[in-house]
């Protein structure tokens, strides 16, 4: 099917940079595709090592004018930008859900949640304040100034295309910085309609600057944003090894980093929860983007006392969701984004079957939906022997785990080298302080299965990385305080 789109001149195939849509005349180039039917969407050009240094130049370039702009001019392109994204969400959420295969109603939701972080540091823009110290010393005034750190980094991953651009663009524009993206080898038109409304709204030439690459030319180009001393932050979103090779990469420089990484989320139902309302939050947290969620609940925690309800109530709803193509506007669960996320799930699937999980409902490929298609499942009998507990799925498996003792799941629950996200369901408020304390996540959520929000902080501790972006914290990773004393002010 055809994508139609009611501005056909948002649906870009080159690279932006210094104000110019760029498409060399010779050099390769690679498919974009609809993981749905695997059909080429668009064909765009493939970066090389020139092209992401003329994106630093260009970014460098605009970096001492753009720092200059009042906070309240960059906050009006910003609040410019956000009318313009909300008011072709139709567009964009068809662009998302055609290449990166979430449900239609899922990309016009990215939408919205996209706007709201450019709407948010729009806001937070005109609120970079500093401060006046109380200076320890007569005749001296001390100020800490907030500085932006100056040229950003952008490489971002394909589960969220919108959503995680505009959360690490806006925060970069309102603070004073220029920026250079990758995004995503697998949905890179989203990110690009995005930037054709970002020049619509009035970003200066310069100040943003996109380049697209394939998976084999994204090292080159992100190498040479790494060796570049100009590059002053990166700011990441994606798999751990890749954000502990940026940050290896970036130490010769010494770049400022925000890494948004993997995660194992445990999701722990108590005996004294509620589980009708406990299945409701497991339900928008772990089948949320066919489960393609960095928060998105890895491994289910349900006490004995009440797992086969549970269990029961689960599986009826998770058999009862309909898989399809985003063009199906029944579809709950689409594709997955490509062939080695499918085979990810497949084998996490097998291993766990291989080491005594039982399936409940789903375990299997849909190929009669197409290649990239896997049903929503239910494991029972897991255990921390099995991938599936160790690593990030990324697919629609919950697998559920029995226990018995509140100590014994806490230990479980922090049994992973990652600490993005943990879910609860209890109805003691004694157990609510204790587990919100004990579990080694960077974000919680106590009775409540969809945490994301642009005025709350996200991101992780351990192997899930630092940083944190949205909420009055996510304009701190752009900026850099400068101390200056003025003395001699004695009269
Ligand atoms: N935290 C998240 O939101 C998130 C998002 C996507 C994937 N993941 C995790 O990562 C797994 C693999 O997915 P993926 O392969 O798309 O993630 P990835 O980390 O490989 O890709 C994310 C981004 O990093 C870029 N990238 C890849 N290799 C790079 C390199 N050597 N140098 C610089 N940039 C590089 C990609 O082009 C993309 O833009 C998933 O199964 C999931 O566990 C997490
Ligand atoms: N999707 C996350 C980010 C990573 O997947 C969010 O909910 O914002």
């Amino acid at each position: 099917m055809p994508l139609t789109l009611s501005r056909p001149d948002l649906q870009r195939s080159t690279h932006f940079i210094a104000g110019q849509w760029q498409r060399p005349e010779v050099g390769p180039s690679f498919d974009v595709t609809d993981p749905a039917t695997g059909t080429v969407i668009a064909s765009i050009p493939d970066a090389d090592a020139a092209t992401a240094r003329s994106a630093v130049d260009a970014a460098h370039a605009a970096f001492p004018a753009w720092r200059k702009t009042p906070a309240k001019q960059r906050a009006q392109i910003l609040k410019r930008w956000n009318d313009l994204v909300l008011a072709h969400q139709e567009d964009l959420g068809r662009l998302i859900s055609r290449e990166q295969g979430k449900p239609l109603a899922e990309g016009r939701g990215e939408v919205s949640y996209a706007a709201s972080y450019i709407e948010w540091f729009a806001e937070e823009a005109t609120r970079a304040n500093g401060e006046v110290i109380p200076a320890p010393a007569p005749g001296r005034r001390m100020f800490a100034l907030r500085e932006p750190v100056g040229v950003v980094a952008a490489i971002t991953p394909w589960n969220f295309p919108a959503a995680m651009i505009a959360r690490k663009i806006a925060p970069a524009l309102a603070a004073g910085c220029t920026v250079v993206c990758k995004p995503a080898e697998d949905t890179p038109l989203t990110s690009l309609a995005l930037i054709a409304l970002a020049q619509e709204a009035g970003v200066p030439p310069g100040v943003l600057n996109i380049v697209t690459a394939s998976r084999e030319h994204t090292p080159e180009v992100v190498d040479v944003w790494l060796d570049d001393a100009r590059v002053r932050k990166i700011t990441f979103t994606g798999s751990t090894p890749v954000g502990k090779h940026l940050a290896r990469r970036s130490a010769d420089t010494l770049k400022k980093l925000s890494l948004e990484l993997g995660g194992n989320a445990p999701f722990i139902v108590f005996e004294d929860a509620d589980l009708e309302a406990a299945v409701e939050g497991l339900m928008a947290a772990k089948f949320r983007n066919g489960g393609q969620t960095c928060v998105c609940p890895n491994r289910v925690f349900v006490h004995e006392a009440v797992h086969d309800r549970f269990a029961a109530l689960l599986v009826a709803r998770v058999a009862a969701l309909q898989v399809g193509p985003a063009s199906d506007p029944a579809s709950q669960i689409g594709p997955m984004i490509n062939a080695r996320a499918v085979e990810k799930i497949e084998r996490h699937v097998q291993d766990a079957v291989a080491r005594g999980a039982v399936v409940l409902t789903g375990g299997m490929r849909l190929p009669a939906l197409g290649a990239n298609y896997f049903a929503p499942t239910v494991l029972a009998g897991a255990d921390a022997s099995m991938a599936c507990a160790c690593e990030e799925t990324f697919g629609p498996v919950a697998p559920l785990t029995r226990f018995s003792d509140e100590a014994e799941v806490i230990a479980q629950a922090n049994d992973t080298p990652f600490g993005l996200a943990a879910y609860f369901y209890s109805n003691d408020t004694r157990r609510i302080w204790r587990l919100a304390d004990a579990l080694e996540t960077g974000i919680v959520g106590i009775n409540e299965g969809a945490l994301a929000a642009e005025a709350a902080p996200f991101g992780g501790v351990k192997d899930s990385g630092y940083g944190r972006e949205g909420s009055v914290h996510g304009l701190d990773d752009y900026l850099h305080t400068k101390y200056v004393c003025q003395g001699g002010l004695d009269a």
